[in-house]
């Protein structure tokens, strides 16, 4: 591996503050399997999940190395428990409005040791992820999150949202359209270099979406070593008239044990580049024999499900939540890479407390929707902390609720409609 981020120095000044705390920040040498190892289990215990097996730890090793591994060792405790914080992060493109994506920051594993927190770790590993991404030259850092509490206070507003579904599939009846492609059982070895192919082209063609790591693609193709249910994995491809691959659908049955014709059938992934492929993946669920639950997840607001069934009400919507999180790092050269879809100008007052990018900028939007962004001493038609434009950046409707809750001010019309587009973005997995 030779990205630049895996030999970036660790921030001096995260490791300083750390220091006066008695504790030590380092970068995993992943060459070294007990070190690797330590942080994985570090990071496991943080997030409450069983201790990985040693086949576990091997397929992480592996899929992870990409990964810029931070921990925060304490000394003065026994070495096994030694690892008291961890962080991981790695630059990869992520979807703006626009033809072109962005570079990102992006940021996971943040765990801090039950034993250690509320001391401050993650208050210095946190700023000081977001400058190791300034120097590496990066206008935007994201992560998704466990908590919707903690990371607001690092300038990051929430910028993608995911529905999570609930549907009676007898009752709710198939109205949508008849596919003409084809249905097949596939498995991941078979199957496991075109399916990456199809996430890269489906997440390609959305606003909020990053480039699946081969770790991020796996989960959604196959279970990774100790998942729950491993052996009920099934994986389904979808084959248009022509025989293109257009998606596929990664699912697991279980229950069934009191009444054989009431399974519940999860969906891990329904990945689609073509509305047949999504409507032909629907409908294989919705008309599963002896399954009375289907549920889902980390769909978009827009899945136009209740639309292709015929009654809605038993494709119910069981929630709808923030996802991705966006920190934007550098306001011009964040707003110049997405596209709008209307002209016109505004001068943003922007306040970042960390410091990394406030002042006040005049955003011009031509026709074409490309934007030119300059610092400007210009009077400000809108204010807002850095966090709400993280918000507005990949094109939701965030505006009038920001407004409304006071974290935006001043033109708020203008504002929602240069930075709002028509289809919202989405983020369709975790990371
Ligand atoms: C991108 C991701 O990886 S998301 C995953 C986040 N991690 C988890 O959920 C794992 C379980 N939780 C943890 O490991 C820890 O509690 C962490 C990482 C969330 C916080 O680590 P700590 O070192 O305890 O945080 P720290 O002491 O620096 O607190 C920073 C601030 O966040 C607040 N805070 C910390 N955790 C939380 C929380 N779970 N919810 C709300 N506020 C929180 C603190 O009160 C503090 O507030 P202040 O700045 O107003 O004083």
């Amino acid at each position: 591996m030779t990205e630049p981020y895996l030999s970036q120095p660790i921030d001096e000044t995260a490791a300083a503050k750390l220091r006066e705390a008695g504790l030590r920040l380092s970068l995993v040498d992943t060459s070294d399997t007990a070190a690797y190892d330590a942080w994985l289990s570090a990071d496991a215990r943080g997030f409450h999940a069983k201790q990985p097996s040693a086949a576990a730890l091997a397929q992480e090793r592996e899929l992870l190395a990409h990964r810029r591994l931070t921990a925060v060792h304490d000394d003065a405790i026994p070495a096994s428990a030694g690892i008291v914080g961890t962080v991981s992060s790695w630059a990869a493109p992520l979807t703006v409005p626009g033809p072109r994506p962005l570079d990102a920051w992006l940021i996971s594993s943040v765990t801090v040791s039950p034993t250690h927190r509320r001391r401050g770790i993650a208050s210095a590993l946190l700023p000081g992820q977001l400058r190791v991404a300034k120097d590496l030259g990066l206008a935007v850092a994201a992560l998704t999150v466990s908590e919707s509490t903690i990371y607001g206070r690092w300038g990051f507003g929430p910028s993608t949202f995911a529905s999570s579904w609930s549907i009676a599939p007898r009752r709710a009846g198939w109205i949508g359209p008849k596919t003409t492609g084809r249905l097949s059982f596939t498995t991941p070895d078979e199957f496991r270099e075109t399916s990456r192919e199809l996430l890269v082209r489906q997440n390609e063609a959305r606003a909020g979406e990053i480039r699946l790591t081969d770790y991020l693609a796996e989960r959604q193709i196959a279970p990774l070593e100790g998942t729950t249910d491993a052996e009920r994995y099934r994986l389904v491809r979808y084959d248009g008239p022509d025989g293109d691959p257009q998606g596929f659908i990664t699912y697991v049955i279980t229950g069934g044990e009191s009444d054989f014709t009431d399974h519940t059938l999860d969906i891990v992934a329904l990945v689609s580049t073509t509305p047949e492929a999504n409507a032909a993946l629907w409908r294989y669920v919705i008309e599963m024999d002896l399954v009375g639950k289907v549920r889902a997840n980390t769909r978009g607001v827009d899945e136009p499900l209740p639309w292709l069934v015929k009654d809605l009400r038993q494709a119910q919507i069981t929630g709808v939540q923030d996802h991705l999180w966006t920190r934007i790092l550098d306001v011009p050269a964040a707003l110049e890479a997405r596209r709008y879809e209307s002209s016109g100008s505004i001068v943003l007052d922007v306040e970042d407390s960390l410091g990394f990018t406030g002042g006040r900028f005049r955003l011009d939007v031509a026709a074409d929707g490309s934007a030119q962004v300059r610092a400007t001493e210009d009077a400000a038609d809108v204010s807002m902390p850095i966090s709400s434009l993280g918000s507005l950046y990949l094109g939701a409707s965030a505006a009038p609720g920001l407004a409304a809750s006071g974290r935006i001010s001043g033109d708020v019309e203008t504002v929602d409609r240069l930075f709002r587009t028509a289809v919202a973005p989405r983020l369709s997995s975790w990371f």
